[in-house]
């Protein structure tokens, strides 16, 4: 990705989260769909602003969107490089109305999210995007304001300063939990979305155990902001990067995201793995 791209990249996020917000300032209609989660107009919107924008920029690429996923793996298969989108990450805060949701817009090569942007446009502090890729670095713009470079820090002495970890607001607490209860000093952070690896991302969290499910439209855009900030994303049961694109299903396996790499945390994960709770995925 060049300049030129990322400035289009960033300004298509930011126009279709001026959609998202559209729907958020009025009474959200919400429907249940086959897999019982919900959706609403603003992940449709969304979806179709993200759509329109990807098709218009060069070089063309096939585009998997949450909400436009059915294309079998066969056909996957053969891509080197494609979009990878959820419209709107976090859809249960959203009707919650905390602000906690966000775009998400990852370019996949080989199965390596390379590039991402993350938009956030509801957060107090005005609306905030992250992104960062492989050959650029990872930054954070707040509310049109200066750009900021990320990047994550190194875990703490828990002596000096607790741990911060971060986990779902909705989804997982109890094998967060588990995890928790096997870690040094620490103090927990709950937050929805793909937030929770933007703060990683950002040296404001330390540790993200995610030991429930996600699909990798959910991960893939902040996955690339992480890397490209210093840290990485790991399966849970092998420690190896997670990939997309591997296999017909696009659940993701359980997995930790972590700060500057460092092995203090692999026995509380071993630990919490082994709980019945968190084998059955
Ligand atoms: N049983 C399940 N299977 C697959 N993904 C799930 C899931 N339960 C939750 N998720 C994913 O977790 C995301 C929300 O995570 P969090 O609780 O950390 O905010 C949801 O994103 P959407 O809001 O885009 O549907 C959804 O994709
Ligand atoms: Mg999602």
């Amino acid at each position: 990705m060049d300049d030129e791209q990322i400035r289009q990249l960033i300004d298509a996020v930011d126009d279709a989260g001026v959609a998202v917000m559209a729907v958020y300032g009025r009474e959200i209609a919400v429907t249940q769909k086959a897999d019982d989660s919900p959706l609403t107009d603003a992940d449709l919107a969304s979806h179709r602003a993200l759509v329109a924008a990807l098709e218009s920029m060069e070089p063309r690429l096939p585009i998997v969107s949450e909400e436009s996923a059915e294309i079998d793996f066969a056909t996957r298969q053969t891509w080197d490089r494609y979009w990878l989108i959820d419209p709107l990450d976090g859809t249960k805060e959203f009707i919650k109305r905390n602000g906690e949701f966000t775009l998400n817009v990852a370019l996949i090569e080989k199965g390596i999210p390379v590039f991402g942007v993350v938009h956030a446009p509801a957060l107090p502090e005005g609306p905030t995007t992250w992104w960062g890729g492989r050959d650029s670095g990872a930054f954070k713009r707040v509310d049109g304001g200066v750009v900021e470079r990320i990047r994550v820090r190194q875990l703490p002495d828990p002596d000096r300063a607790p741990w911060r970890i971060v986990g779902s607001r909705s989804h997982g607490a109890e094998t967060f939990e588990a995890f928790c209860a096997n870690l040094p000093r620490h103090e927990r952070v709950s937050m929805g979305s793909s937030l929770k690896l933007c703060l990683v991302a950002e040296g404001l969290a330390d540790l993200y155990p995610r030991l429930a499910p996600t699909c990798e439209w959910d991960t893939a855009a902040a996955h690339a902001v992480v890397t490209a900030a210093g840290g990485d994303v790991l399966n849970a049961e092998t420690l190896e990067p997670l990939r997309c694109n591997q296999k017909e299903s696009y659940l993701n396996p359980f997995f930790i995201v972590c700060g500057q790499r460092d092995g203090r945390w692999e026995q509380a994960l071993e630990e919490s793995l082994a709980l019945p709770a968190a084998n059955a995925q």
